[in-house]
């Protein structure tokens, strides 16, 4: 499998403190991959360092096939690069449908002048009722997004990220105040969206990790103990010591 995405040495300080630790690791293209580890594990320092928010100490992270170096970029070029990031809250605009929301994210690299002048063509409407099949919010595109479900919610801002067409997902803790059957959903929804990008999952929830079925990767002090599946990893006596084990 060729690397999309690779994680080569890397180090960050806070304050003398450090949160992530020589960490390397790769993720491939159209590859579903779940990062999990104990809290302060360093798993939001990671996608913060991909994303560039924060500046890495020492190391490299480079992406695609002629490996650029995201380190040298600000976070609105490593986006247009291909690399979306959902954050565990939805941020949707509420008083909005769902159509003005996916129109919004289509428009989002224009500049503000060209926003305010821009009106959506034929194909945008199309891309935009693709994307919202993509998610399962086909039948809602006409209702404010205020009135959508917590899970909803968090697939409209899944599809407002594909509407830049992303080669790379980051995707912040997807259970967290889900119902089961939102769940459910979105299991189906991020292993559907990893045959075509690349989709890293950061997420606590075990029986979620579970259902998703995919390489996972344990972070711990701010590097991998452990890699392979969920049933490998949970395994490790390492792992068990300082996460599973715990509480
Ligand atoms: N800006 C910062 N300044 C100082 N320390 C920080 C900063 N950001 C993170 N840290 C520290 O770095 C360590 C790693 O934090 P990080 O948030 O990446 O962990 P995490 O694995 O995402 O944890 P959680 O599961 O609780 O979200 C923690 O000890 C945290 O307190």
């Amino acid at each position: 499998m060729t690397a999309l995405l690779e994680v080569s040495g890397v180090s960050v300080t806070f304050d003398g403190f450090r949160a992530i630790n020589n960490l390397s690791f790769s993720i491939g293209d159209a590859e579903l991959r779940a990062i999990i580890g104990p809290n302060g594990a360093g798993k939001t320092t990671f996608m913060d360092i991909v994303t560039g928010k924060t500046r890495p100490d020492q190391g490299s992270v480079t992406f695609g096939e002629r490996s650029v170096s995201l380190l040298s970029m600000n976070e609105a070029q490593i986006a247009r690069e291909g690399v979306g990031r959902k954050f565990q809250r939805p941020t949707v605009f509420e008083d909005q449908t769902v159509e003005a929301n996916l129109i919004l994210a289509l428009k989002a690299p224009r500049s503000p002048w060209r926003v305010l002048l821009w009106k959506p063509q034929a194909s945008d409407l199309d891309r935009v009722r693709a994307l919202a099949d993509e998610v399962g919010l086909a039948d809602h595109l006409q209702r404010k997004s205020g009135e959508l479900s917590h899970g909803q919610k968090q697939w409209l801002e899944i599809a407002m990220l594909l509407a830049q067409e992303p080669r790379l997902l980051l995707v912040d803790e997807p259970a967290a105040g889900m119902t089961p059957a939102e769940r459910e959903q979105t299991t189906t929804l991020l292993v559907s969206l990893a045959k075509t990008r690349a989709v890293v999952v950061v997420e606590h929830d075990m029986e979620f990790v579970r259902r998703l079925k995919c390489r996972v990767t344990v972070l711990h002090e701010g590097s991998v103990l452990a890699e392979g599946s969920l049933d490998h990893v949970t395994r490790d006596p390492q792992v068990i010591s300082v996460y599973l084990g715990r509480g």
